[in-house]
This record gives C-alpha cells, sequence and structure tokens, in this order.
C-alpha cells in the first residue's frame, strides 16, 4: 500500500524507512523544496539522520497533493505547534474514512486540545484517527534497535490497522483504546525530562533525577485520571517507557535543552543550533491550561515553565519544591 508521511525531520524520516522497510511506497512530505528533491536523488535527509541510507521505496516532495496521491493512510509527523494546519490542509484533500494517525508529541497553544481532538475538530470522524507513542528515539529506531510503542486510536479497527502497519520485529506495537492518556503521557514526559536536564545542569545528582522522574509520573497521573485517561497507561511504554528513555538518554533533545538552559542557554540558541524542535518548552506552558481546566496541581511543571518562560533561577525555583508541605505519596490520585 502507499503511505504518506507528512514531516521528514527525524521521525518521520525514521518511520518513511520503516514503513518501506514493511513493504509500503511512502510519500514523505518535507516543507523544503530542497529537502525533498535531496532525498529523492540521494536517498538521504540532508538536515536529518543524514547518515543512514534511505530506501529507494521513499519519494519526497514538498505538497501535500503528491504525497497523497494514491496513499491510503497518512502519518502525522511534524512539531505539534502546527497540528491545526496540517490537519485542515488534510481534510481538505482526503476522504472521510481516510485513516490518520498522529505521532507528534504536545498539547495545543490555547486551547488545551490533544492531537486527535484537533484532527477531529478539522476533519470529523474519529473512528479514523489514532496516535502512536513510545520510547522511540527516531536516531535508534532507523538502525532497527529494538523497541516498542503504542498506537491508541478510539476504534479497534483503526487501532488494529495501525498497530499492523508499523509492526516489525525491531519495532513491537501495543493496541490501546486510550488515546488521552496516550496523548497527555507523550506531552508530559517531555516536560519532565526539561526538568531532569536542569537539574543535571546545576549539578544535582542521581537521586534528584530519579526523584524527578517518579514525582513527575505521578503529577502525570493525576492529570492522566482528571482528564479521563487511564492511570495504567502511564505505567506502560507511552507513560513510564518514554518518560525514562527520555529523562536517561543523551539522545533526548529536552533533556540536553534543560542541561543548556541551567548553563546559562536559550530556547533560541538551542533551536537554531539544532534546528530540531523541543516540544516540552512549549508543553510546559499548553498542559497548565488542562490542569488550570482541571483543576490539578502540577509542581515541576510549574518550576518548568518558570525556567524556561519567565528566566527564574533554577537554583531558586527547585526550592518551591522541596518546601512543599509534606504530604502523601499518592495524593490526588
Ligand atoms: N525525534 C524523535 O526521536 C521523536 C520525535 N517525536 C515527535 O515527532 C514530532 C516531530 O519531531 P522530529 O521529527 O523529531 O522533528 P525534528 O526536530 O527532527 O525536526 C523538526 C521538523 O519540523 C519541521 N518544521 C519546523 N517548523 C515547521 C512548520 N512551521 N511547519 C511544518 N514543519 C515544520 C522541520 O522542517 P525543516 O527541516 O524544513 O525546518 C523538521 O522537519 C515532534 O512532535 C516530536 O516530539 C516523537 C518520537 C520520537
Ligand atoms: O520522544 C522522543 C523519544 O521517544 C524524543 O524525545 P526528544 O524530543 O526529547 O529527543
Amino acid at each position: 500500500m502507499k503511505v504518506a508521511v507528512i514531516g521528514a525531520g527525524s521521525w518521520g524520516t525514521a518511520l518513511a524507512q520503516m514503513l518501506a522497510g514493511n513493504g509500503h511506497d511512502v510519500g514523505l512530505w518535507a516543507r523544503k523544496p530542497e529537502v525533498a528533491a535531496a532525498i529523492n536523488a540521494e536517498h538521504r535527509n540532508p538536515r536529518y539522520l543524514s547518515d543512514v541510507a534511505l530506501s529507494e521505496g521513499i519519494a519526497a516532495a514538498s505538497s501535500y497533493e503528491d504525497v497523497l496521491r494514491g496513499a491510503q493512510a497518512a502519518v502525522i509527523v511534524t512539531p505539534s505547534s502546527v497540528m491545526r494546519e496540517v490537519a485542515a490542509t488534510l481534510a481538505d484533500a482526503v476522504d472521510a474514512d481516510f485513516p490518520v494517525i498522529v505521532c507528534s508529541k504536545g498539547v495545543e497553544e490555547g486551547s488545551g486540545l490533544l492531537p486527535v481532538e484537533v484532527f477531529e475538530a478539522e476533519m470529523g470522524n474519529a473512528a479514523r484517527l489514532a496516535v502512536l507513542s513510545g520510547p522511540n528515539f527516531a536516531s535508534e529506531v532507523i538502525r532497527g534497535i529494538p523497541t516498542g510503542t503504542v498506537v491508541a486510536s478510539p476504534d479497534e479497527g483503526t487501532a488494529t490497522f495501525f498497530q499492523e502497519l508499523f509492526a516489525t520485529e525491531a519495532f513491537r506495537t501495543y493496541a490501546s483504546d486510550d488515546v488521552i492518556g496516550v496523548e497527555l503521557c507523550a506531552a508530559f514526559k517531555n516536560v519532565i525530562a526539561i526538568a531532569v536536564g536542569v537539574s543535571y545542569g546545576i549539578g544535582y545528582g542521581d537521586n534528584t533525577a530519579a526523584m524527578l522522574m517518579t514525582r513527575g509520573l505521578a503529577e502525570m497521573s493525576r492529570l492522566v485520571v482528571r482528564c479521563g485517561g487511564q492511570a495504567l497507561t502511564c505505567m506502560g511504554l507511552a507513560g513510564t517507557g518514554d518518560l525514562v528513555a527520555t529523562c536517561t538518554s543523551e539522545h533526548s533533545r529536552n533533556r540536553r535543552f534543560g542541561k543548556m538552559i541551567a548553563e546559562g542557554g536559550t530556547l533560541e540558541e538551542f533551536v537554531e543550533r539544532t534546528h530540531m524542535v523541543v516540544e516540552g518548552a512549549l508543553a510546559c506552558k499548553t498542559l497548565e491550561t488542562l490542569a488550570d481546566a482541571y483543576g490539578v496541581e502540577l509542581p515541576i511543571t510549574d518550576v518548568v515553565r518558570s525556567v524556561v518562560w519567565e528566566g527564574a533561577d533554577p537554583r531558586d525555583v527547585a526550592k518551591t519544591l522541596t518546601s512543599r508541605p509534606l504530604t502523601t505519596e499518592f495524593y490526588g490520585l
């Protein structure tokens, strides 16, 4: 079958390669025409994972029309900040039952809507929508290093369709019906990874990182449950799995960004140097919209937001976490 992959950053490139390896024709949408041209001419992405030879089954283009022609499903891998415009463009181009899976990790700014809610608002028919998330660094996945992921959809048939589409021996896919839980975990773990990066950046240790990860998981679980997701999802690959991967790995842009900001760097510098997206920087704001709406306390997220967006000194705000009133371990759950 032909599959359209929208977004030719690191993750879009890795997923395109995996789908091509599974025998599918892939139409890969790249924002820049020169990137699409280079992929077609050299079978390498000049900007992301450029050391990996790409399959000849991948045909890149910078127009949606070209990548969607003949496609039977779309895989969305753009930054979450542009998901509404992607959904609106797609809505005009495909049928009402065309399957779409969102692999971006984030929450919409302003509305606090989750990716599948944004796509449903623009495209309708939530039953053909799904989300994919797990401990999935693109640089490992594209090399066939084993991992797993969760594919969640409100519709069992759609979940199974995408579960089978992506599954390989090295990429084990698990189906779920907890779309809210998977999406919230995906956005949340990036914020906690920034917190861990900041913590190492100011000289704190492995115990501190473990505490941030564990209390971050508690914070994540409180919000997931209050928003209607399942607590168990937080213990799965999209929750604990991705949290552990992102908070402990040097691959993580969010963790590296946290370390850099603690050492005096800025978001602009990081993005300019890497031309990559740091989803946790936006998510520490957008998750607050949900926390306010549902009346959930997010102390670690608050601290990350104040460091990233308000120029707070990490050492000072760390004290706001450690001086909170003593309580039971699982309050609010
Ligand atoms: N990298 C990873 O390991 C994983 C990433 N993800 C998620 O996938 C999503 C995409 O990230 P990733 O693939 O890493 O991207 P990268 O950080 O590797 O690259 C950024 C991508 O976003 C594109 N982009 C930037 N601005 C816009 C815009 N205004 N409109 C459309 N595209 C734009 C860039 O295009 P250009 O090159 O033209 O600037 C580039 O393709 C994120 O939500 C991320 O959290 C999920 C799992 C793993
Ligand atoms: O989502 C990811 C791994 O699952 C990628 O994390 P970073 O964006 O922090 O690199």
